[in-house]
């Protein structure tokens, strides 16, 4: 059996926990593999006492990995935009395929990154990066590929779905979050997870490897979870629903809508039972239906497990000619359709709405004539005793799917009654029918 030798780039939670699979499982993945995967190097900027390296090379420069001939994948395990860029693109001018778990990186550079690598005829593999360890991009690549696909949406920020599942059971905010650092599961920068940049990255590859548009992150929409108060998720919850805080990317007629935001889901679907740090990926294919990929969405052996599938789809890609591979994104780049992304005034939405209104005879019907106005349905309506004790009573209202430019303006017509005070809050909301 021959050997094809792998460098691994980033010895951190990722990177260990790869090193340590691929150590434990080697004869299995062998046998999987028709080759041993051998890890021929390692670079970061430490070395880590608890991973056996025995005799592998260790450096501190993680561009001896590419230098180094012995070495036929790199794998790119360091995080980040630039370096991580400059490690990949020279891994490719050196003829190696590439496996990384970046999806920042796929999500803004990756137009540029795989046409640098047809043209070298490598392969670059990034599963590691959607969804940790789900198969999700195999799924939706291949195992989809006879389908249509028109919604792609789902849970898949680990750290932030598992800081809301801990909010609902009252824990704090920054307590939860320190809690999912500490476990690995966070971006070096946390605000990635906690403001929704690292849903938007994978979204947009969700995007163009399932509906078949280019990877566009700029154009997606980006809301995090920081506004999400313990308030409006108990009243969620008394209306059936579960607030969570999804990736939506859905082609419309006019374009395609490509954003991420906290979310009602019904609490009977199955995306609303998707707790702590597992992630759940919705894909609706024309032919299959609604198919739900569920699983952990982050952490050390999880997300090395899709790390790992992808050096075995490169060992066997080794053997077929570069232009019969799978596609990059799925789509060959002259199949790719060029839809708009919409603007997030023509989305199509149902929303939470809550409104603290003064305690005055008449206002009920006030709100409910604007939302009228705008030709906006009410699915249900809650007015509350008032928990404030300052005369505010909140009003709870969930709409039918409405456009989100007549949303806006139905919210400043109600910002704007004297029966209103401050702002009124709003949370999208999801059926997935
Ligand atoms: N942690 C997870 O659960 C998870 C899941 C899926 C994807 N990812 C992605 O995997 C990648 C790695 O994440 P991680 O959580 O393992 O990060 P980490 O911070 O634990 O590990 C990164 C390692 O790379 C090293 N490194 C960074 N830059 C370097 C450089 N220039 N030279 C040498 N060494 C360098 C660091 O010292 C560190 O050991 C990121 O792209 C991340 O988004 C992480
Ligand atoms: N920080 C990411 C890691 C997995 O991509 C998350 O929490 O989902
Ligand atoms: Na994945």
């Amino acid at each position: 059996m021959k050997d094809v030798n792998v460098g691994i780039c980033g010895l951190g939670t990722v990177g260990g926990g790869t090193f340590n699979v691929l150590t434990r499982n080697a004869a299995l993945i062998a046998g999987r593999a028709g080759c041993n995967i051998r890890i021929a190097r390692v670079a970061s900027r430490r070395n880590r006492d608890d991973l056996e390296l025995g005799d592998i090379p260790f450096s501190t420069d993680i561009f001896d990995v590419v230098q180094d001939p012995d070495v036929d994948v790199v794998v790119e395990l360091i995080g980040g935009y630039d370096t991580a860029k400059e490690l990949v693109m020279s891994a490719i001018r050196h003829g190696k395929h590439v496996v990384t778990a970046n999806k920042a990186l796929i999500a803004v550079h990756g137009n540029e990154i795989f046409d640098a690598a047809e043209k070298a005829g490598v392969v670059v593999a990034y599963e590691a990066g959607v969804a940790g360890g789900i198969p999700v991009i195999k799924a939706v690549r291949e195992g989809l590929a006879a389908n249509r696909i028109d919604t792609v949406a789902g849970i898949i920020n680990g750290t932030g779905n598992f800081i809301l599942t801990e909010m609902r059971a009252g824990r704090e905010f920054s307590e939860v979050l320190k809690e999912a650092q500490d476990l690995g599961y966070a971006e070096a920068d946390p605000t990635f997870d906690v403001e929704g940049i690292d849903a938007a990255h994978k979204l947009t590859i969700l995007a163009s490897s399932g509906i078949g548009v280019p990877l566009q992150f700029e154009k997606a929409y980006t809301e995090g979870i920081a506004g999400v108060t313990p308030y409006d998720i108990a009243h969620a919850e008394q209306l059936g629903y579960r607030v969570k805080h999804l990736g939506i990317a859905r082609r419309r007629e006019e374009g395609i809508e490509l954003r991420v935001h906290p979310t009602l889901v019904p609490k009977a679907h199955l995306i609303a039972q998707v707790d702590g740090v597992l992630n759940a990926v919705m894909v609706d294919g024309d032919a299959v239906g609604q198919t739900m990929y569920y699983g952990p969405g982050a952490g050390d052996e999880a997300t090395a497990s899709a790390v790992i599938a992808d050096i075995v789809d490169v060992a066997r890609a080794v053997a077929t000619a570069s232009d019969q591979r799978v596609p990059y994104l799925g789509f060959r780049p002259e199949a790719m359709e060029d839809l708009p992304v919409l603007s997030m005034e023509d989305i199509q939405s149902a929303y939470y709405l809550r409104i603290q209104a003064l305690d005055r005879p008449g206002v009920l019907a006030k709100i409910a004539s604007i939302l009228s106005e705008h030709g906006i349905n009410i699915e249900s309506i809650m007015q509350k005793e008032s928990e404030f004790k300052d005369g505010r009573i909140p009003v709870i209202i969930l709409t039918h799917t409405v456009q989100e430019r007549q949303m806006n303006l139905a919210i400043a017509d109600m910002e704007s009654l004297g029966d209103i005070d401050g702002k009124v809050i709003r949370i999208r909301a999801e059926n997935f029918n």
